[in-house]
């Protein structure tokens, strides 16, 4: 089984956790579209009735309308009954480091409050601790970017500004600002961290989600794992 079959199958193991009349925050990235797409199938196909999807990006807000997803925003629902979303590392104890897509930010508000946070990953994602293989994204604000990128040699990181690959300069994240890409040699305490670097003033948000995420469903070789916490 290859990543993307891996990826089909935690995404169609997601749809068991959907009822008639959820709100459903939905994720960005390649993983949670293939659930967004499935999730349209069976909205369309009368298998699932008052489904409500709340977007975390605009690539999901416009897979979701394509897909057959009604959309809401989050001043208009009371409560999120779950969010399902991708990551980019999950540590043993289920943190996670989020934000390749540059999304973080409207994923953690969405997902911090759901009744439910559902991460769907391959098996490449699982790792030892945070910070293993994937550099920490923080999205900042554009005036700040240079000095915070300074800031962050007290934690012995390196930043990177991301660039933009079909658009010449930073790329700007969907509330206007910019991302840091900031590699730590090992993240000890990821709580800790998280709240630390949501502390540099210019600083809006950083890809770490410690402590959120409620069940993992791996894709592996061998089929769909469950983490809990
Ligand atoms: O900003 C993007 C998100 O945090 C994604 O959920 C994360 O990068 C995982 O994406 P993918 O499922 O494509 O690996």
């Amino acid at each position: 089984m290859n990543t993307e079959e891996m990826k089909k199958l935690v995404a169609k193991e997601a749809l068991k956790y959907i009822e008639d009349d959820m709100i459903v925050g939905l994720g960005t990235g390649s993983t949670t579209a293939y659930f967004i797409k499935m999730l349209g199938k069976m909205i369309m196909n009368e298998e699932l009735f008052d489904v409500y999807g709340l977007p975390t990006s605009y690539q999901a807000r416009i897979l979701a309308l394509e897909s057959g997803v009604p959309v809401v925003s989050l001043d208009e629902v009371d409560a999120i009954d779950i969010a399902v979303d991708g990551a980019d590392e999950v540590d043993p104890h289920l943190n996670l480091i989020k934000g390749r897509g540059a999304a973080l930010t409207m994923e953690k508000i969405i997902e911090y409050r759901a009744g439910t946070f559902l991460v769907l990953v391959d098996e490449s994602k699982l790792v030892e601790y945070l910070g293993q293989k994937m550099p920490v994204p923080i999205e900042v604000i554009p005036a700040a970017w240079r000095v915070i990128k300074e800031e962050l040699e007290v934690f012995n990181a390196t930043a990177d500004l991301r660039m933009g690959v079909k658009k010449d300069g930073p790329v700007v994240t969907d509330n206007g600002n910019f991302i840091l890409d900031a590699k730590f040699e090992r993240i000890e305490d990821p709580l800790d961290l998280e709240i630390e670097l949501n502390n540099i003033p210019g600083v809006v948000e950083n890809g770490i989600f410690a402590d959120i995420a409620d069940i993992v469903l791996v894709g592996t070789k061998e089929g769909v794992k469950k983490l809990e916490r």
